[in-house]
C-alpha cells in the first residue's frame, strides 16, 4: 500500500521557534565553512590537486567550501564504475530502490534547515526561497519513489487465448546528470534520484557555483543505503568533463538542466554515434525561458502588480520560470505599472542571511555583468521606472529593475536575462496580448490575470507554454501538483515532478510467451 503523496509544507518564519531553528542552522553552517569535499567514485573518496572554490555570492571573501575537481581520467574511471554497478543495481527490486529515496527524504526532512542554510550561503537564496528549494527536493524524493512503485509492474496489455503478453519498463544504463546553480538542491537531487530510482547508475556533475550542497546531498544518499557506484559525484568543468561524458560511447542518456546554449550543444553532440556505441543516446534537456505575465483590463490592479513583482524578482529573477516580461492591457497599463514600481521600491536587497531582505545577490561576476549590460540595453529600449543600479563591491547585488514602455520585439522582451529585470509592454487588446505572449523562441511558463472567462478559456488554447497559470504569478510549481517543463526552446517537452517523468529514464520491453 503506497502512502498518499503530499507536498512538503513551507516553513512559517513568523513563528518564533522556526526563526530560531533557522538561525541555529545558519550558525551551524557558518561553523562548517571552508571544508574540503572529495569526489566520490564507486564509494571511494578521491581528493584532487585542482579544486573548485565555492564562494558566497553575498560576500566574495567568504569560502563556502573547496571541492575536488574531476578531469577526463577521473570521469573515465567513474564511467567504468557506473557501467559495472549498473549490472547489479538494475536487478534491485523497484520497491527496494524506492525505499532508499524514502529514507533519503526522511534524512533531508530532519536536516531541512541545515540544507536550506547552505542554500542561503552558497546560492545566495533568501530564507523563504531556500526553504522552498529544500522542500522541493524532499518532494522529488517522495514523489518519484511512489511513481516507481506504481510503474513496477508495467502496463497491462491484451493476451490472446494460449499466450501471455507483458509490457514492462526496464532501466536504460548510465546517465549523466548535469544540473544548474539556481535550484542547487531541488533540481540536482530531483534529476539524480529520478534516474536512480528507475534503475540506472549516475555520474552527477553539479553546477560549479554550488557544488557543496550537491556533495552534502550525495552523502545523504549514501547514508540512506544507496550502494557504492550507483551515484558517482564528479564536479568538474562543463567544457572538459561535460563534453567528454556527453560524447562517451557508454553514456546511455543525459539529463541536463541549464541554459539554452549548453542544452543545444549537448543535444547536438549526443546525436553523434561514436565507435563502440550500440544505442542512440537519449537527452532530457530542461532549458531557459522568457516568461510572460499577461494582464487583462478588468482586473484588481493591486493583485496584478503584486503577481508581476513577485514573479519577476523572486530569487533575484534567477528562475527559468521568472516573469521577465509583463504584457499589460492599455486600459490598465499606467495603473499597474505605477503600483508595480511602488511595490518594487519597497523591496529590500541585501545579505540573504538577514530574514528582512527580500532579495539577495545574483550568483557570480559573470551573471552580474550580463544583467547590468541588459539594464543598459533597457535604457535604450525603454525607460527605467525602478531600480537600474548594481553594486558588486562586496557581493553581486542588483536592484530589482522595471523597464517601462518596451516594444514587443525588443531584446529585453525576447532574450533570457536571468536576473531581476522585468520589461513592461503595452497591448491593445486580448488578441494582441496572446500574440505577444507567444512571440519568443521559448515556451516555459506564463500567467494570465483576468476576470474574463472567455479570455481564460482562449488562453488555455492559445498561450503556448508548458506551465500556464491563471490569476497568480508564473513561478513556484509544486512537484506532483504542477508538473514542470516547457515547450519549444525551453527544452525537450519533459515534465519534472510529473506522472510520466520516470519513463524518460526507462525503456519498455514486451514479452510474449506461448502456453
Ligand atoms: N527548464 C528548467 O526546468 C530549468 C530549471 C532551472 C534552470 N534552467 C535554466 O538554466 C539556466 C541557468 O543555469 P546555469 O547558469 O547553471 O546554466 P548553464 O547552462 O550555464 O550550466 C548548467 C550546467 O551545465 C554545465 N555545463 C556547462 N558547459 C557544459 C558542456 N559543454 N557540457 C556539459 N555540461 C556543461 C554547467 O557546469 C552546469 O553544471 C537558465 O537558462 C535557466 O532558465 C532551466
Ligand atoms: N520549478 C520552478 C522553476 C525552476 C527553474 O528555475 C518554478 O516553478 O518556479
Amino acid at each position: 500500500m503506497i502512502r498518499e503523496y503530499k507536498h512538503e509544507p513551507f516553513t512559517d518564519f513568523s513563528v518564533k521557534e522556526n526563526k530560531k531553528a533557522f538561525e541555529e542552522a545558519l550558525d551551524l553552517v557558518n561553523s562548517q565553512l571552508g571544508k574540503e569535499y572529495p569526489l566520490v567514485i564507486g564509494g571511494e573518496r578521491i581528493t584532487t590537486d585542482e579544486k573548485i572554490v565555492s564562494i558566497n555570492p553575498a560576500n566574495k571573501e567568504e569560502v563556502i567550501g573547496t571541492v575536488s575537481k574531476a578531469n577526463k581520467d577521473l570521469a573515465e574511471k567513474a564511467m567504468q564504475v557506473a557501467v559495472s554497478t549498473f549490472e547489479t543495481w538494475k536487478k534491485w527490486a523497484p520497491e527496494a530502490r524506492a525505499n532508499i529515496l524514502y529514507r533519503a527524504s526522511a534524512i533531508l526532512r530532519r536536516r531541512k534547515h541545515e540544507f536550506s542554510a547552505y542554500l542561503v550561503k552558497e546560492g545566495g537564496k533568501p530564507w523563504k526561497e531556500a526553504d522552498a528549494d529544500t522542500a522541493e527536493a524532499i518532494d522529488f524524493l517522495e514523489f518519484y519513489a511512489r511513481q516507481m512503485e506504481l510503474m513496477k509492474n508495467g502496463v497491462p496489455v491484451k493476451s490472446r487465448e494460449g499466450e501471455i503478453n507483458q509490457f514492462n519498463y526496464i532501466p536504460l544504463g548510465v546517465g549523466i546528470v548535469i544540473s544548474p546553480f539556481n535550484f542547487p538542491l531541488a533540481i540536482m537531487a530531483g534529476t539524480t534520484v529520478a534516474a536512480i530510482v528507475s534503475g540506472n547508475t549516475v555520474l552527477l556533475k553539479p553546477a560549479n557555483n554550488t557544488p557543496v550542497v550537491a556533495a552534502k546531498f550525495a552523502e545523504v544518499m549514501e547514508q540512506a543505503g544507496l550502494p557504492a557506484g550507483v551515484l558517482n559525484f564528479i564536479p568538474g568543468s562543463g567544457a572538459e568533463v561535460g563534453d567528454y561524458l556527453v560524447d562517451h560511447p557508454k553514456t546511455r542518456f543525459v539529463s541536463f538542466t541549464g541554459s539554452r546554449e549548453v542544452g543545444c550543444r549537448i543535444y547536438e553532440r549526443a546525436a553523434k554515434v561514436h565507435p563502440g556505441q550500440i544505442w542512440l543516446k537519449r537527452v532530457i534537456a530542461e532549458m531557459g525561458g522568457k516568461d510572460t505575465m499577461v494582464i487583462d483590463n478588468n482586473v484588481d490592479t493591486d493583485m496584478a502588480a503584486s503577481a508581476i513583482v513577485y514573479s519577476a524578482f523572486g530569487f533575484s529573477g534567477q528562475k527559468c520560470s521568472a516573469g521577465s516580461r509583463a504584457v499589460v492591457h492599455q486600459d490598465v497599463y499606467d495603473e499597474v505599472l505605477e503600483k508595480a514600481v511602488e511595490l518594487t521600491k519597497s523591496l529590500r536587497v541585501g545579505n540573504p542571511e538577514d530574514l528582512g531582505n527580500y532579495m539577495g545577490p545574483v550568483i557570480d561576476q559573470a551573471a552580474y555583468n550580463k544583467i547590468m549590460s541588459y539594464i543598459e540595453i533597457g535604457r535604450t529600449e525603454g525607460k527605467i521606472a525602478a531600480g537600474g543600479e548594481g553594486d558588486d563591491s562586496k557581493g553581486y547585488f542588483i536592484q530589482p529593475t522595471i523597464v517601462a514602455d518596451v516594444e514587443e520585439k525588443a531584446r529585453l522582451m525576447q532574450e533570457e536575462i536571468f536576473g531581476p529585470v522585468v520589461a513592461f509592454c503595452k497591448a491593445r487588446d486580448f488578441d494582441h496580448m496572446m500574440e505577444i505572449a507567444n512571440n519568443t523562441d521559448y515556451g516555459l511558463t506564463g500567467a494570465l490575470v483576468s476576470n474574463n472567462r472567455e479570455h481564460i478559456e482562449r488562453a488555455k488554447e492559445e498561450f503556448h507554454v508548458g506551465n500556464l497559470y491563471f490569476n497568480r504569478g508564473c513561478t513556484g510549481a509544486i512537484v506532483g501538483y504542477q508538473p514542470f517543463g516547457g515547450f519549444n526552446m525551453s527544452g525537450t517537452d519533459s515534465k519534472a515532478g510529473g506522472p510520466d517523468y520516470l519513463l524518460l529514464h526507462m525503456q519498455a520491453k514486451t514479452t510474449s510467451e506461448l502456453l
